[in-house]
């Protein structure tokens, strides 16, 4: 499996989740994946064909999703088609019969009207599955009800014993139930995942329409655009739609324009170029929805709120699909509240209505609220999330000022315990206003000390305070049916009985847009590259990323196919941070999968080493850039971690950025004292540790480390078994492997990272120093801690076969020093150089230094 994942997606760690419903796949049992968008289901059933080698249907509901996949799979080197109207190739469906394709595409409609006949010779050449992907359109419940994947169950009487697996990205228990139901699932497996995107930042602003808000808008987009990466704007109306992409436009920025009044033609042409990058910029209604597989779109904006958080999710969900940081704003005025009545011109019952304008509500409290954003919207979705403060989200990451509301929310506290805590929040809020509604006055509330005492505030003003009061504890809200009801809470009657009505003891609560004026000391602009920027790239390397970018352009536009489609972000950034020399290097990159080495292997090289030269880069550093889609955050950092004091910051900063020694570091002229130059070689390790990026290749050469010693150590911790201490380790060591050495290699480790292994074209300073430093005669040794414990062995000829055969004994591979012990009798830069060719040629990988067969 792991080789699969390596040879065709490039990666060399499955997702949480991923193996196992992969392995329930391939045991036949039917699965429902529910995970959010991003997380990487599609590779749930991409892989199983792979490995069975059988064929996998998957049912997609739009043409467009399907046509971007399959040319992603083919950039892949797997074999995918898809059977639909849009097909033009008249033989698809007969290569499909025969079982040529890994991977089908079909839409609900096809896969129900194709001849009994077609499934019939189809399971003769093998199918291993069926995913139903988007599967809440089987549910009514759902927010994408589709009636044809309702007919999908018949499909069960032609395939039978083929295992079905629903995907969504959405879906409450009932919805899960009706997929399980409706696709007749026998005790499926279910895996269910986080809804959290750690990658994403989400940001509200209080916005007034208008020209000077537009311009504002483009400014900032025109920061984006000159960043990279893609920006989908989304807005309510076809009109703002026109207005933004002209505005944009105007500014010289490429947008394009997609809304459900255009031509269909108009829309594919709109969609295709977004796709292909040919436009940065797509400014659209929400009619640009579930077919978006972009994985490199880094700023989702919505002008003007969205009518309920489960649409705020899956559109903002668009966003950073690849992992990489990626924004997603919301812009609202307050008109966006009022539109209830025209949601719910859609509605055909009392029910549906009540529901509508609940969903409303919800996205008005995202908006209003101070607290964080990732757990009001995670906890909406019943996802507890444990912290207060996420850390990624406009409210957790600005400071803001407090304001002292006693008085206001006395007033509003008291005004609902007055109206006997069983109505929402308008009722009280028009009382305190001094309305004379029927309701009002027929509960004879228009009596009531408190009417008209709040009238010098908006209704919103006082919706923003009560929904701050019941983030805070002090009011609580209680959903019956579909009705919600907001109360006084302990903490509440509390507060109210400390209070006179002259006088109330402070109560200090954040400042919103609402109550009073605050600046986001994250702008929309500017600072929003904290996140989704350049990961600790140096500024040669961000221009070495952009003329990379330039040329992955190239490649796509000659291939007819989407940059990334031909390598995705993260990996790039990663090929720009190794700046690997030869192409086992690139291989050997998280995210090169084998077609892009074989394909454009070459030329990526040959582009790397004459940029690299141009901008005075080195060449095989070790790259240190994640993604931020498993809990972590990013590694890479040019800002001053938190827990590193600045001296250790100051040092790692002279070393890594500005280039200097670790000598002259510690002789600088500008220190009073000279220090050890240990301690800085100190500083520099606890700055790697604490995310800073260290070029390790540099550090090794500087401070002697050769492949030998490398592999001394790595010797000397298996036997030692622990790195716990450094002395036991020292002395298993030759004398001039020093403490430094030791050191460094095991912060390395730690790191989870590779020995940087001097290139074959550059030999290492030892084996220049001593040409053949092992004896010429084939002898026995005795391997104390390896893979071959006390087993004596003769020392074989070094040939690709007789390594190729020694490894695939080792289930759990070997190490550098395994096989330079095992092929004793050759030179240490002959092993390097074969297993160098015979990564790049896909024979073997490495992970976590081991050597595996693939
Ligand atoms: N094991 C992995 N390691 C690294 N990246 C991965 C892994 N699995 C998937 N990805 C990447 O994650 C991104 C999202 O994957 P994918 O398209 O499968 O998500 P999804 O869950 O199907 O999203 P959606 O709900 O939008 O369809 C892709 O760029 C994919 O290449």
């Amino acid at each position: 499996m792991e080789y699969t994942l390596k040879e065709h997606f490039g990666f060399s760690t499955f997702r949480p989740y991923q193996k196992e419903i992969i392995e329930k796949i391939l045991e036949g049992k039917d699965s429902l994946v529910v995970m959010a968008t991003g997380s990487g289901k599609s590779l749930c059933y991409q892989v199983p064909p792979l490995i069975a080698k059988k064929t996998a249907i998957v049912i997609s509901p739009l043409i467009s999703l399907m046509q971007d996949q399959v040319m992603a799979l083919k950039e892949r080197g797997i074999r995918a088609e898809h059977l639909s109207t849009a097909q033009t190739n008249t033989s698809a469906q007969k290569n499909a019969e025969s079982g040529q394709y890994d991977l089908l595409y079909m839409t609900p409609e096809k896969a129900c009207n194709v001849p009994t006949s077609f499934w019939s010779r189809l399971l003769n050449s093998g199918i291993c599955l069926v995913a139903v992907d988007e599967a809440h359109c089987i549910s009514e419940w759902g927010h994408d009800f589709r009636v044809e994947y309702k007919q999908l169950y018949k499909l069960r009487d032609v395939l039978v014993d083929v295992p079905f697996v629903g995907l969504t990205a959405t879906a409450t228990e009932k919805v899960r139930n009706d997929i399980v139901g409706s696709l007749m699932m026998k005790d499926p497996h279910i895996a269910i995942g986080s809804f959290d995107r750690k990658n994403l930042y989400y940001g509200v602003k209080s916005i007034n329409r208008g020209a000077s808000f537009i311009d504002e808008l483009v400014a900032q987009i025109s920061k984006y655009v000159a960043n990279s990466g893609s920006t989908i704007v989304y807005c309510t109306t076809i009109k703002d739609v026109q207005e933004i992409t002209r505005s944009l436009c105007e500014a010289g920025i490429n947008a394009g324009m997609y809304h459900g009044q255009l031509a269909n033609k108009a829309r594919e042409e709109s969609h295709r170029s977004f796709i292909r990058d040919e436009v940065q910029v797509m400014v659209a209604t929400i009619a640009f929805g579930m077919g978006i597989d972009k994985p490199d779109i880094r700023h989702v904006i919505h002008y003007g709120c969205p009518k309920s958080l489960e649409s705020y999710y899956q559109e903002s969900g668009r966003c950073g699909r690849d992992g990489i940081g990626s924004d997603c704003w919301l812009y609202f005025s307050r008109g966006d509240f009022g539109k209830a009545d025209f949601y719910c011109a859609e509605a055909s019952s009392e029910n549906q209505k009540k529901a509508i304008i609940d969903s409303l509500m919800a996205a008005q409290r995202y908006c209003m609220q101070t607290t964080c954003r990732r757990k009001i919207l995670l906890e909406y979705f019943g996802e507890i999330y444990p912290s207060n403060n996420c850390g990624n989200c406009d409210n957790c990451t600005n400071l803001k000022e407090e304001n002292d509301m006693s008085r206001e929310a006395f007033l509003l506290m008291g005004c609902i315990q007055a109206c006997g805590g069983y109505w929402g929040l308008n009722l009280p809020i028009d009382v305190l206003r001094g309305s004379r509604a029927k309701k009002i006055t027929e509960k004879q509330f228009d009596n009531l000390p408190y009417h008209g005492l709040g009238k010098d505030f908006s209704a919103n003003w006082w919706k923003t305070l009560g929904f701050q009061l019941i983030s805070f504890g002090y009011l609580v809200e209680t959903v019956k049916d579909t009705y919600r009801t907001v109360s006084v809470s302990q903490e509440g009657q509390k507060f109210l009985r400390s209070c006179r009505p002259d006088h109330q003891p402070p109560l200090l609560l954040p400042m919103t847009s609402e109550s009073g004026p605050y600046e986001d000391n994250r702008s929309t602009a500017g600072d929003s590259m904290a996140v989704s920027g350049h990961d600790g790239l140096s500024q040669a390397e961000v221009q070495l990323y952009k003329l990379l970018l330039e040329e992955r352009m190239k490649l796509a536009r000659s291939a007819g196919t989407a940059p990334y489609a031909i390598c995705g972000d993260l990996a790039l950034k990663k090929i720009v941070a190794t700046r690997p020399s030869t192409k086992a290097r690139l291989a050997n990159i998280d995210g090169v999968n084998q077609h892009l080495v074989t394909r454009y292997g070459d030329q990526i090289i040959q582009t790397i080493n004459q940029l690299s030269k141009k901008l005075e880069l080195s060449l095989d550093g070790v790259a240190h850039i994640e993604s931020n889609n498993n809990n972590s955050k990013p590694h890479t950092t040019i800002k001053q971690p938190k827990d590193l004091p600045p001296a250790k910051y100051s040092a790692w900063k002279m070393w890594q950025e500005d280039g200097r020694t670790a000598e002259q570091i510690a002789n600088f002229p500008g220190r009073s004292a000279p220090i050890k130059v240990g301690t800085v070689l100190g500083y520099v390790l606890d700055a790697a540790r604490e995310g800073c990026t260290v070029d390790w290749a540099r550090l090794f050469n500087e401070i002697g480390i050769t492949n030998e010693i490398a592999a001394n150590i790595q010797a000397a911790v298996l036997k030692v078994g622990s790195k716990d201490k450094l002395k036991p380790i020292k002395d298993e060591l030759p004398e001039e492997v020093e403490y430094a050495h030791i050191k460094a290699w095991l912060t390395m480790q730690e790191l989870g990272m590779s020995i940087p292994i001097p290139s074959p074209q550059q030999p290492s300073q030892e084996s220049i120093k001593n040409p053949n430093p092992v004896p010429e005669k084939p002898q026995v040794v005795v391997l104390d801690d390896s893979p071959m414990k006390r087993q004596k062995v003769e020392v074989p000829q070094l040939t690709e076969a007789s390594l190729l055969d020694w490894i695939q004994k080792f289930q759990n591979g070997v190490t550098l020093p395994d096989i330079l012990r095992h092929f004793n009798g050759s030179t240490g830069a002959d092993v390097v150089d074969l297993l160098s060719c015979m990564e790049s040629d896909f024979l073997i990988f490495q992970k976590n230094n081991v050597y595996k067969i693939m």
